[in-house]
């Protein structure tokens, strides 16, 4: 278990990029033409970097984390829906009746939820877990979101369930989330971390009108005025407790903590990436670990993954959360899996490709 914020840092490390060249050659000996699986080829090549040059290596069994909360900032009207259906889906992701239950049961990842401060009771549950006493955040437009403290115990708290999980087995970690209004406090840590602007990349969110998105956008710019003038140097963890949530800050422990373990962990759509672009900001190692699932249909999104300098896996126009996309892109790492671990070299199936590509070429095929 990590003990301090201080510890996890310490306990980061890049991953061997050697082995990337290891994987790339075994990659090019397989029965196939050179690159022709494109980036499955990619992800095959970062998991066998990631798990340290293991071969075979196994990513499975996977657990998702789920991190809930609410957001002080909801009373300023930049949200749709009602703050209780953050409670109500907590309770909808537990019973199974959430698009997560069933893609976390159809893809075989187990769910952690981690209640990280919400306004309800967190049910009983073998799945839940309570990590902040907490009913929502701060509204960031007039206050912090949170205390650096209670910012610190969140982050820690997400690194000790990878911990756990980790001891428990687990191979592979995802990240989701549900939070009624958390698209806000998403934005305004993209537009501090990257120097973005709300009114460029501010979105609907779960279905927010045209007319009031430009509302979102100037209450998210007097966040991010009230922020400069208190913290004009702030450090990346003093951003996440100033203009972040709950949940945003203990799914930053999560990618934070998978990458101190040296695991590979799976970032859902908009609001999962601005906890990664948190950890990026603490430390930009934890992109050795991460593969970023999916292309949230938030406008913003593309901007952001240039700031990132990544391309996500898979773009479904999904504007979800919870973790949907990060289900779908765990089966194409498992693709990746079997592809690097299982497929015949050209040796093994006596194929010789000196001789066999210019007649393929010969062919004109
Ligand atoms: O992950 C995404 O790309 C995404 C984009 C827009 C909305 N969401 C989900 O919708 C909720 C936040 O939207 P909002 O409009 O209430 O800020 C929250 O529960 C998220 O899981 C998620
Ligand atoms: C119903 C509903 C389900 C969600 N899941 C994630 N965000 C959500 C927002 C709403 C409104």
């Amino acid at each position: 278990m990590f003990r301090s914020f201080q510890e996890l840092c310490s306990a980061l490390a890049a991953s061997d990029k050697s082995l990337l060249a290891v994987a790339q050659n075994h990659l090019n000996n397989l029965t196939k033409p050179v690159g022709s699986l494109g980036r499955l080829e990619e992800f095959a090549a970062k998991l066998f970097t990631i798990y340290q040059g293991k071969f075979p290596f196994e990513t499975d069994p996977a657990l998702h984390v789920l991190a809930a909360a609410d957001h002080g900032v909801y009373a300023e009207g930049v949200a749709q829906n009602p703050q209780e259906v953050t409670h109500l889906m907590i309770l909808n992701i537990l019973s199974g009746g959430a698009a997560i239950s069933v893609l976390a049961k159809q893809n075989a990842m187990d769910i952690l939820l981690l209640d990280a401060g919400h306004k309800g009771v967190c049910p009983e549950h073998g799945r839940a877990r309570k990590i902040n006493a907490l009913e929502m955040s701060g509204n960031i437009a007039r206050e912090d979101a949170m205390s650096l403290e209670l910012c610190e115990q969140l982050v820690l708290a997400g690194a000790n369930a990878v911990c756990e999980g980790v001891r428990k087995g687990y191979g592979i970690f995802s990240i989701g989330e549900m939070g009624i209004a958390n698209t806000t406090p998403a934005t305004a840590l993209f537009c501090e971390y990257f120097g973005l602007d709300p009114f460029e990349i501010t979105g609907p969110g779960a279905g927010l009108s045209k007319e009031r998105i430009a509302h979102k956008a100037k209450i998210i710019g007097q966040a991010l005025h009230r922020h400069k003038n208190t913290y004009p140097n702030a450090d990346a963890l003093q951003v996440l407790a100033s203009l972040g949530g709950f949940e945003i800050a203990a799914l930053c422990g999560v990618v934070l903590g998978a990458s101190a373990l040296k695991h590979p962990v799976i970032i859902d759509g908009f609001i999962s990436t601005a906890a990664y672009a948190a950890a990026y900001s603490i430390n930009a190692i934890v992109k050795d670990y991460a593969f970023l699932s999916h292309a949230s249909a938030e406008p913003g999104y593309q901007k952001i993954m240039r700031c990132l300098g990544e391309k996500p896996m898979l773009d479904l126009s999904m504007r979800l959360g919870e973790g949907t996309g990060a289900s779908l892109a765990l089966q194409l790492l498992r693709s990746a899996k079997v592809i690097y671990n299982e497929m015949a070299t050209f040796a093994d199936a006596n194929i010789e490709i000196d001789t066999y590509l210019p007649k393929y070429h010969a062919d004109g095929q």
